[in-house]
């Protein structure tokens, strides 16, 4: 239990009783309301007479990392897309940091959010370098030249995600999981409010699964990622949202999702769901013999 003194106008202290430690806390942080990252209200997306997203609303307060779960061709991509300006045509609204997205350029959406892709193809031979080098673009008129910053935060970048030494290498000859960690340090020097990955953990194994999520989690972003493993995204979103057939089914914290009887409607498969044993989040375990989608 806390007891908040006021000490002056200006400065509170809080004493906690566990440790008996005095904090100095900001008056102003105190009941201040939680910063909108992104605000999604009555959402829809219609492809060749095909509504594949349908009236989705959604908010993301800042700091929060939230999983997109669901079926093959539910709709999180597109949604995803639709979330970092990469898809037009689109009905309702989107706001990121309170600002409409259809009232920011291209330059100004890329200030905000960094898109870190499945697929990482690049039909040219280009370096490590001139890949992560590319995040500095957002935040630099288009013909500037490098300067000495340039050069140390691409090198900081890098040895944020362990890749120091990758940097003059050829970006195709590195594994996918370095590949994925090579554009997360694109991200990071890209200085963006929120961080959109889709499925990162794609054709990664265990070991970087989990390397790639609590890499994105301690860069301390809004952090938006569709999965399709549900113990991941239970142990390293603070908030799912299972989207079926272009329709929020659910939305809220793992206790609140991820159900059996839910994920056996969604999935079509028996399904049971327990606290995980040894880690944070759920333990979910599907069993052969669905109904059939
Ligand atoms: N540009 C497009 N043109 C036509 N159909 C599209 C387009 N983009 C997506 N779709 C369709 O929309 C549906 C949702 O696709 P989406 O990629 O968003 O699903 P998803 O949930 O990400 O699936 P997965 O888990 O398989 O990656 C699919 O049926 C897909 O074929």
């Amino acid at each position: 239990m806390q007891i908040a003194f006021l000490l002056t106008q200006t400065s509170l202290l809080l004493l906690t009783h566990e440790t008996n430690s005095l904090q100095t806390v900001d008056p102003m942080a105190v009941n201040k309301p939680l910063q909108s990252a992104l605000h999604v209200q009555q959402l829809s997306w219609t492809v060749a007479e095909h509504r594949i997203l349908k009236n989705i609303d959604l908010s993301v307060t800042q700091g929060d990392s939230v999983a997109f779960i669901g079926p093959n061709g539910a709709g999180k991509t597109s949604l995803l897309k639709c979330i970092a300006g990469l898809q037009q045509g689109y009905q309702g609204k989107i706001f990121l940091q309170n600002e409409s997205l259809e009232a920011l350029s291209t330059r100004q959406v890329a200030q905000r959010i960094a898109f870190v892709s499945q697929h990482q193809d690049t039909p040219f031979d280009l370096t490590v370098n001139d890949i992560v080098r590319m995040g500095l673009l957002a935040n630099k008129p288009l013909l500037a030249f490098d300067d000495i910053n340039d050069d140390e935060k691409i090198a900081d970048a890098l040895h944020l995600v362990g890749l120091k030494h990758k940097r003059w290498d050829s970006f195709k000859t590195l594994s996918g999981g370095e590949q994925q960690r090579i554009l997360i340090a694109r991200s990071v020097i890209q200085s963006p409010n929120v961080l959109i990955m889709d499925e990162p953990t794609n054709h990664l194994d265990i070991y970087y699964q989990h390397q790639i999520l609590s890499l994105a989690k301690k860069l301390d972003l809004t952090l938006i990622f569709s999965i399709h493993n549900l113990e991941l995204a239970s142990q390293y979103a603070d908030t799912l949202v299972l989207i079926d057939q272009g329709q929020i089914v659910e939305q809220g914290n793992a206790d609140t999702v991820l159900t059996a009887e839910r994920l056996e409607r969604v999935f079509k498969l028996p399904c049971q769901v327990e606290p995980h044993p040894t880690n944070p989040g759920k333990r979910v375990t599907f069993f052969s013999g669905g109904t059939g989608r």
